[in-house]
């Protein structure tokens, strides 16, 4: 992968060409514009390789991804269509290529695209590939963030603290990643918080065209940044922008488990008027007396630092969300603050890249 990061652009797009001149019929699932298509090819395999000694954490990444691909259309027989473009993609622009790097790529994607194939074969069992849902309401809170509420047209299981992935009727194929607002509710409704992103096709369409009654898609559930329910820890949240989202639904679990667990939330954004959600989270501070909200604004300094002034934090599981930098340096500060890397919480930081 070191070797192959400086020409990765040439790598992936002759990837794609390879896989799409031998299989032409391939092409119609993936997006009409393939631009952004080639980096999230290009970041699962970064995530897969940053986690190769990580077994367990490997595995799960895979098999979430392997049940992710049922809403594509993917067939097992697909999986060595693919391999065998990334492996001529990969001969092609290798500085040193010889039979044994062949081979230990061939059993790498053996083992990758295995775990995957049967990851989706076991989903099929107990869950659809996707999930129809209806927009019920539609909040715009700022010019550019909207509360968006969803029906699913069937159960939708999930875990406060997860994602979905989410496409629009008006781009084909693009699929984005979106938390969810709130703990599974009884009445099966899903709350997502969307700021449209400069050239954010899907973002800009979710805020400023989607209605009432209009349909999107939704893949499976993942992520696991969810409770630890074994332990008694206080809970130490930082969310910053709409990476509220999560960390609300995430004191509505602790309030229905009636855990009484100590919450601390640090709910940060660049001005007051960009805390678009500051009243709900105020609202809950009031209801529990475990929960203790503190809104941080970029004149007042950066989460992290912000967090840095309070503790101490040792005792706390912690929960990160929001842009990347946030969460690079939130961890980092975290680390600092006494908490053990197994305690803090986030999703990877690949798949939730915004992206236009
Ligand atoms: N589960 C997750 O991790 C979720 C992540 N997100 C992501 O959160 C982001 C939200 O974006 P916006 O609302 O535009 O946020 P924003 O750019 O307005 O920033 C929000 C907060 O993060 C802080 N921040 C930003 N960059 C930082 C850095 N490098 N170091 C330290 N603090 C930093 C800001 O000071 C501010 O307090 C999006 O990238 C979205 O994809 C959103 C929902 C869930």
């Amino acid at each position: 992968m070191v070797e192959i990061a400086p020409v990765a652009d040439r790598v992936t797009s002759y990837f794609y060409a390879l896989l799409f001149t031998h299989h032409p019929d391939l092409r119609a699932m993936f997006p009409a514009a393939m631009d952004t298509q080639r980096d999230r090819l290009l970041k699962a395999l970064l995530t897969a390789a940053e986690h190769m000694d990580d077994v367990p954490v490997l595995t799960e990444y895979l098999r979430n991804l392997g049940r992710g691909h049922r809403k594509y259309g993917t067939q097992p027989a697909h999986y060595p269509a693919v391999g065998e473009a990334l492996i001529g993609a990969l001969v092609r622009y290798a500085d040193t290529w010889d039979e044994e790097t062949e081979g230990a790529w061939v059993r790498t994607y053996t083992t990758i695209s295995q775990i995957m194939i049967d990851a989706a074969a076991e989903d099929e069992q107990h869950a659809p590939a996707w999930w129809q849902a209806e927009v019920v309401s539609h909040d715009l809170r700022t010019p550019d963030i909207a509360v968006i509420t969803l029906r699913p047209d069937q159960p939708y299981p999930f875990l406060a603290g997860q994602y979905t992935s989410l496409e629009t009727p008006w781009w084909p194929r693009i699929w984005r990643h979106y938390s969810f607002a709130s703990a599974p509710r009884p009445d099966g409704l899903l709350t997502l918080h969307v700021k449209a992103v400069p050239a954010g096709w899907v973002s800009n369409a979710l805020v400023h065209r989607a209605r009432p009654g209009d349909v999107l898609r939704l893949g499976p559930p993942a992520g696991s940044m969810t409770v630890d329910h074994s332990t008694d820890n206080g809970l130490l949240c930082l969310g910053g922008g709409t990476g509220i989202a999560p960390i609300k639904a995430l004191v509505e679990d602790v309030a229905e488990h009636g855990d009484r667990r100590r919450v601390e939330v640090f709910y940060g954004a660049r001005s007051g008027h960009d805390l678009y959600d500051i009243d709900t989270m105020l609202r809950l501070q009031k209801t529990f007396p475990w929960l203790a909200v503190r809104p941080v604004t970029e004149d007042q300094g950066r989460l992290p630092d912000a967090v840095r002034q309070y503790g101490p934090w040792a005792e706390y599981d912690a929960y990160l969300s929001g842009p990347v930098g946030m969460v690079r340096s939130g961890v980092d500060a975290l680390k600092g603050a006494g908490i053990p890397t197994d305690r803090i919480r986030h999703d990877f930081l690949a798949e939730l890249v915004p992206q236009p």
